[in-house]
């Protein structure tokens, strides 16, 4: 409501060429005297940045004089230094395991439209698609989880004859449709982010019940929806983020977090190690020094492979799989249980793995990954050959150990620390 004072002063002020130092709104207790009086108390503008250049610029402009080329670059040039200086979003979110006897995946909660629709949803570096079940996932192919429903959101829009498809290395899958919508994690909004509802999805996910659908924090690269590949939500959300970057800080059978635009000092020890990425073909990829196990010598060899939140395990290369389980009394490489087994009572020793000059433990405890069925005495191992896969994997058992920063910088980097 503009009170004609209001339009006095701000014509007054605009003549002064002053018009948009203006707070957005004049006072917020503006006294009304009654007797055609009124006081205006000026309010704080809270994120306003003075620009010296710009003030001498508009007083160029009152008067009619042509701004000299170097005055005109220090307005540019203090505008960006005051927009660089505006804090900006950050937030965190909660990763916590779907099953407290064992850590084959960490959820997250976020929100979906309008009104907010939360969903749990697994944060995943190793794809780049955020899919969740949906009001159209057939009902035979839903057990428990929850749905985001577009027609339940005032903001929601199809994107026409957008659709997309993803098959994961378990060969676990799922399908459908795509539209926009607003989506939260922590607190960070994207008003325009791409939500793939399914259509159809693998009977894996069907039974996972504590699992909503995934956020891939891979690069957009990867993302499947045809004929327009859409951005993942790091992506859209970087720009507002106080710094281009989200942390991960997963934990051994208990909450953890995920961490969006800041690195939270107070959760890792010593120094952050940083690493070179490559982004192709999408993933974090990323080289690490080499390995050792237990009290055993570290064997300095490169080992490329990449940080994967959605991958429970670790998968490496069979010489330094094999040299890890030729530690543990009654291991062997089992056909029938699909990988390295043991005795569950038996001694495991701890591995460790460099990041440059840096070491990290994954302890015993992370390497017994779990029994092979419930009540047997034979566990199966946290780490596993990736001859199979044609690609080493960082999964969770890896990470838990670990504060990861997935740095979004132009070239972007993988940080560890110990924490
Ligand atoms: C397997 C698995 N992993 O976590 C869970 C949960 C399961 C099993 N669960 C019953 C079903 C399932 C299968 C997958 N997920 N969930 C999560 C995404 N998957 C990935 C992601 C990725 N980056 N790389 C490989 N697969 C495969």
């Amino acid at each position: 409501m503009v009170t004609i004072t209001n339009l006095v002063l701000t014509s007054i002020l605009a003549g002064l060429g002053l018009g948009s130092a203006l707070p957005p709104k004049i006072g917020a207790t503006n006294i009304g005297h009654g007797n055609g009086r009124a006081t205006l108390n000026q309010v704080p503008r809270p994120n306003y940045r003075f620009n010296g250049a710009r003030q001498v610029y508009r007083t160029y402009l009152k008067y009619g004089v042509p701004a000299p080329d170097d005055l005109v670059r220090a307005v540019a040039h203090t505008d960006a230094l005051n927009a660089a200086a505006v804090k900006r979003d950050t937030g965190s979110a909660a990763a916590t395991p779907i099953d407290p006897r064992f850590d084959i995946a960490y959820v997250t909660p976020v929100t979906i439209g309008t009104p907010p629709q939360t969903l749990q949803l697994d944060l995943d570096t190793g794809s780049s698609d955020l899919w969740v079940f949906s009001s159209h996932t057939p009902a035979s192919q839903v057990r428990g989880q929850q749905i985001y429903s577009p027609d339940k959101s005032t903001t929601s829009k199809l994107l026409d004859g957008h659709t997309w498809s993803i098959r994961y290395g378990d060969g676990s899958g799922s399908r459908g449709n795509v539209y926009t919508d607003n989506f939260a994690i922590g607190g960070i909004m994207v008003e325009t982010q791409a939500v793939e509802t399914a259509e159809e999805v693998s009977s894996s996910f069907t039974t996972e019940d504590n699992i909503d659908g995934l956020v891939g924090l891979g690069f957009s690269t990867l993302n499947t929806v045809s004929p327009e590949g859409q951005l993942t939500f790091f992506d859209n959300a970087k720009p507002k983020l106080d710094a281009p970057v989200f942390t991960a800080d997963l934990k051994y059978m208990k909450e953890g977090t995920y961490d969006f635009g800041f690195i939270d000092e107070s959760k890792y020890t010593g120094e952050i190690t940083y690493v070179p990425v490559d982004t192709d073909p999408g993933y974090w990829t990323f080289t690490s020094s080499g390995y050792g196990v237990g009290s055993g010598t570290f064997s300095s060899s490169p080992i490329t492979g990449i940080a994967d939140t959605g991958t429970s395990l670790v998968y490496l290369p069979t010489a330094i799989v094999t040299a890890y389980y030729r530690q543990v009394e009654g291991a062997t490489n089992s056909r029938s249980y699909g990988g390295y087994v043991f005795p569950c009572n038996s001694t495991l020793p701890p591995f460790v793995f460099g990041i440059g000059e840096a070491k990290f433990t994954i302890p015993p405890s992370y390497m017994s990954y779990a029994a092979v069925t419930d009540g047997s005495p034979t566990c199966f191992g946290g780490l596993q050959s990736s001859s199979g896969i044609g690609i080493n994997i960082w999964g969770d058992v890896a990470l838990k150990a670990a504060f990861v920063v997935f740095n979004g910088e132009e070239p972007p980097t993988i940080g560890w620390a110990n924490k």
